[in-house]
């Protein structure tokens, strides 16, 4: 039996190869209307309309064969049959954005001269006719001598003439010689291809141009960004609120119904102030992430993300560190894990290690139930100005705090350790698109899946062990459980390290299991508040929020967010850094620096506002 072949899809950066490779394999790879997005490749499987299966294969996207980054570089190897353990595709399909065919086809050119077989997908037609572009398929078809099919991979048109063309894909028939020209001769190629391809065009560009002046302006654009990300914040507190109660209350519900219905045991105890107590204080979180999440994916899918990236970019240049980083850096407000592998976009590799040593200063999903559950419980729900909340401000606050860390550390490092000139902005501007609601809803739902699996496994288990280490030994007559316990032993060991920055000894309990993630500080002080009440019913009773006003003075709490905001209190990121960096160094120096940075901020934050007295 002869081998599956296979069919890699490539093309310039944005120009809907991930999202084609979805529609074809039924896959759910990341798109983004901004340009870097895959960075690794991916492989899924696909059934030509023969009934010949095949292997797909996704590919970061490339402006040349020569690489430029490390993304290109596994463009270029696997295309050229280098990458090792992969064979050679046997097809090439390349994905043509067709409202930027000029720049789009100099690349095209480029894969066509490696003699392939080869079927061009003419991809966005549905934005090329937005903007009054009436292409011909044909005439591109006749100049590059292979099938051109017109496509919308979002709306999965032209996908059966896709695989078709694929199915009988073969060598190039007829057209001008492509091997021997370089890349001005591709160019002056490109201009008369799209020239002669493009029937009639209409500027209707105009909205798009003018929004572009207004929310590029150099002075507007930073503020309009910036009361954007207020907004969002607000959000998060203002309209997360029934949600969270009504999570809250199912979770109490739950407590009670368990601590009611079973005998009393240390099995029941287990369940109630270990899992549900845990677990449950960080799964209300799950309407507040889903807000943010909700506002960080319209912003992407519409194009204003890329926007965003143009306008800092002048603000990176300042502190040394290209427009590149931005995209990374973006991704790292979600985890640092997906951050530090997108810096495989950045080509020159002082900056990509700056960066990636920055990027777990980004504030993650993970630190949002920490942030949210300290301001719920010491930032009063106040309104500081007309439609102001302080909750959402100092969130924002926290969130600003992260980046200005970042930026000073990106400064220091790029005059010292990893000296050396910024690169300049390449980033090309996507268009403007109106979100897709099911686009919206699917990155909506893996958000919050990868919430709700940590709550299940890691937070899970970090708790069951922290309740049994907080149980053993049991205390003796009018000792404290915690007191007497394993974890509270190491704690107090542990609180004498962090006592000069204002931490108490339950903080310093929650610090060592946050170290697996950050949301597991809070359900730590859940289950030590949970264990600590024992059966004083109304201690019982009392909200998290309740049990720290009680217990924490108000520069505590603000101590402790401080520490959030720099602690490098994740595993895996520390595992993904070994890993993009090949060794042990900077993953230590990561460590030790935001450790460092942490115990200061916290340290200062407590003392001055002692200092004020509040
Ligand atoms: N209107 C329209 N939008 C599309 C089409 N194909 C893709 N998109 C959108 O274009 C953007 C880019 O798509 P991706 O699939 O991420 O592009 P890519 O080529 O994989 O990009 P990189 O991974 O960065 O190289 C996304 O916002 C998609 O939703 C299309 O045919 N029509
Ligand atoms: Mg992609």
């Amino acid at each position: 039996m002869s081998r599956q072949r296979k069919v890699a899809l490539v093309g310039n950066p944005n120009a809907g190869k991930s999202a084609l490779f979805n529609a074809l394999t039924g896959a759910r790879q990341k798109i983004a209307n901004y340009p870097g997005v895959t960075v690794e490749r991916k492989s899924g499987r696909f059934v030509l309309p023969t009934g010949e299966p095949v292997e797909m294969t996704d590919l970061p996207g490339a402006y040349g064969l020569d690489p430029t980054s490390p993304d290109e570089e596994v463009t270029s190897k696997v295309i050229r049959g280098a990458f090792e353990g992969e064979a050679v595709p046997d097809v090439l399909v390349i994905v043509l954005d067709a409202s930027n065919l000029e720049q789009h086809l100099v690349f095209a050119q480029e894969v066509l001269a490696l003699g392939k077989p080869s079927v061009i997908a003419l991809n966005m037609v549905d934005l090329a006719e937005r903007d009054g572009l009436v292409l011909d398929a044909a005439v591109l078809a006749e100049e590059l001598g292979v099938p051109v099919i017109s496509t919308v991979a979002v709306r999965r048109r032209g996908l059966a003439e896709l695989g078709e063309a694929i199915a009988n894909a073969g060598q190039r028939h007829a057209g001008p010689g492509l091997t021997d020209i370089g890349p001005t001769e591709r160019r002056v190629a490109a201009h008369a291809m799209a020239g002669a391809a493009i029937l009639s065009e209409s500027r209707q560009y105009r909205l798009h141009a003018s929004l572009d002046r207004l929310l590029l302006n150099p002075w507007l654009g930073p503020l309009i960004l910036l009361g954007i990300l207020f907004v969002v914040f607000q959000a998060v507190f203002a309209w997360a609120t029934p949600f969270a109660d009504a999570l809250e209350a199912s979770v109490g519900w739950l407590h009670d119904t368990v601590k009611a219905t079973l005998p009393e045991s240390l099995l029941r105890d287990l369940l109630t102030d270990g899992v549900i107590s845990g677990v449950g204080s960080v799964i209300v979180f799950l309407p507040q992430i889903v807000i943010l999440f909700a506002f960080i994916l319209a912003m992407e899918a519409s194009g204003y993300m890329a926007r965003a990236a143009f306008l800092m970019d002048r603000m990176m240049a300042g502190v040394g560190l290209s427009g590149r980083s931005f995209i990374p850096l973006l991704s790292s407000f979600a985890c640092a894990i997906p951050g530090i592998m997108a810096t495989r976009s950045i080509t020159d590799p002082k900056d990509r290690l700056t960066t990636i040593l920055i990027a777990p200063m980004m504030t993650c999903s993970a630190r949002l139930p920490v942030y949210a559950v300290i301001i719920a419980a010491f930032i009063p729900n106040t309104n500081v100005g007309a439609g102001v909340g302080l909750q959402g401000l100092v969130l924002l606050v926290l969130y600003l705090a992260g980046v200005l860390g970042a930026m000073a550390v990106a400064l220091l490092m790029r005059s010292s350790m990893t000296k050396g000139a910024a690169s300049g902005f390449i980033m090309e501007m996507p268009k403007y698109q109106m979100p897709r609601l099911k686009d919206m809803a699917i990155g909506l739902w893996q958000r919050a899946w990868i919430f709700l699996r940590r709550a299940g496994t890691i937070i899970f288990m970090v708790t069951v062990v922290l309740w049994l280490m907080l149980n053993f030994p049991k205390a003796g007559p009018g000792e404290s459980q915690v007191d007497a316990s394993i974890a509270g032993k190491i704690a107090s060991g542990l609180a004498v390290v962090v006592e000069p920055i204002g931490f108490n000894r339950d903080m310093a309990l929650a610090l060592i299991p946050a170290m697996a993630a950050r949301e597991v500080a809070v359900s730590s002080l859940a289950t030590t508040y949970a264990v600590d009440a024992g059966d004083n019913e109304d201690e019982q009773a009392a909200e998290l929020g309740d049990q720290l006003k009680a217990r924490w003075t108000l520069p505590m709490a603000l101590a402790f967010l401080a520490w959030f905001v720099f602690a490098p209190q994740c595993m895996s990121t520390i595992a993904v850094t070994r890993r993009e960096t090949n060794g042990w160094k900077w993953p230590t120096f990561m460590l030790v620096y935001l450790f460092v940075l942490a115990y200061i901020s916290a340290g200062v934050t407590y003392w001055i506002a002692v200092a004020a007295g509040l």
